[in-house]
């Protein structure tokens, strides 16, 4: 049996006005998310992730499309929207002087929970992503990763089956990084709550997410499993290192011909091509450029990453145009929602 979609969008586009020109942050994005899947929506800076986000979670409205979110329309029916989801935006959602429990408590009032079920709730939550030892501490007395935990928290206490998660793990040390994500894996495995959350870090969206969804400048171009996005979008990059350019020059155009693709001369002494089965094409070239007196001094073949994939689409790497728009100096008339 198919599970109806948790999410599904439909051609959802939001045009805002800056100095009175149009920006389209967000263009015609269609998906469907099914109950259970942990989505990574990834792109640089400025690619419309958060305007995406903020549309499905009925925070802005969209200029036109729509979307059905956790079975209801996020135009017709904005409050029973909010009711079935948490949402964690960029920014740190505890009040500074509040104790960590005391403030999952608010939360769970806020949603309309019973004491004793904000109580139950808020220990399940404080067991599970590891606040105990801080549960009486006040939120400016935790780190940048037990904020980000508690932000999660704050998110899940009216139990939504559907969880949107907004860079959750910017500015973090790589260490909090991958333990705030081991909790994401495991709240998704022990209690099947669906998980969108944006990220412009590649290794992250690589190594924990099962679906990635590319976005870049408002489009999203690709949506796939890291692994197929990988292995069908870029491939693995080979390099042979000879002894002389002379060599590399005289392999070049054997080696093209045996693997079937672009080759590239680097540094004068290396070749370079991109290939679906590097660790097939390896020996296969050494032996025979060694037979044609062309000897390799060093060959390598290193799987692709994600930002492969992000050049293979657009022609340059994802820190590259985060670069970009990091150096972007335009300053958005804001519309809305605040950021
Ligand atoms: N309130 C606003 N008013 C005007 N323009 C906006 C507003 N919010 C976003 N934009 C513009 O829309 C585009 C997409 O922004 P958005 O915040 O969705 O990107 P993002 O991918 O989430 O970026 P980041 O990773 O920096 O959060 C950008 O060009 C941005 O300047």
């Amino acid at each position: 049996m198919r599970h109806e979609p948790i999410i599904e969008a439909r051609g959802l586009t939001k045009r805002f006005t800056v100095d009175r020109a149009a920006v389209e942050a967000v263009t015609d994005l269609s998906f469907e998310v099914l109950p259970g899947e942990l989505v990574a929506f990834l792109g640089p800076n400025g690619a419309g992730k958060s305007t995406s986000l903020r549309m499905l979670t009925t925070l802005v409205p969209p200029t036109s499309g729509t979307a059905r979110v956790a079975g209801h329309d996020i135009l017709t029916a904005p409050a029973a929207v909010r009711r079935s989801i948490g949402y964690v935006g960029q920014l740190t959602s505890g009040s500074f002087a509040q104790r960590v429990r005391d403030e999952l408590l608010s939360q769970g009032a806020f949603y309309g929970l019973t004491r004793a079920h904000a109580r139950r709730r808020a220990e399940e939550l404080i067991e599970s992503l590891d606040l105990a030892p801080f549960a009486t501490r006040t939120v400016q007395q935790l780190s940048g990763g037990q904020k980000r935990r508690l932000d999660v928290a704050l998110g899940l206490m009216h139990a939504p089956r559907l969880l949107f998660l907004d860079e959750p793990s910017t500015g973090l040390d790589p260490q909090s990084r991958a333990n705030l994500w081991q909790h994401i894996v495991d709240l998704r495995e022990t209690h099947g709550t669906t998980v969108f959350l944006t990220t412009h870090y590649l290794e992250e969206a690589d190594r924990y997410a099962e679906r990635v969804m590319v976005i870049d400048r408002g489009r999203v171009i690709a949506d796939d499993t890291a692994a197929a996005l990988k292995s069908e979008l870029a491939g693995d990059v080979v390099t042979l290192t000879f002894g002389t350019a002379e060599d590399a020059t005289a392999a070049a155009g054997p080696l093209r011909r045996l693997a079937g693709r672009d080759v590239r001369i680097v540094d004068e002494r290396s070749l370079v091509l991109t290939t679906p089965d590097g660790d097939r094409l390896l020996p296969a070239a050494v032996r025979e450029l060694d037979a044609a007196g062309l000897r390799v001094e060093r060959a390598t073949g290193v799987p692709p990453t994600l930002d492969d994939v992000f050049l293979a689409l657009t022609g340059r790497t994802l820190r590259e145009a985060q670069a970009v728009a990091e150096d972007s100096t335009a300053t958005p008339t804001p519309e809305g929602t605040p950021r």
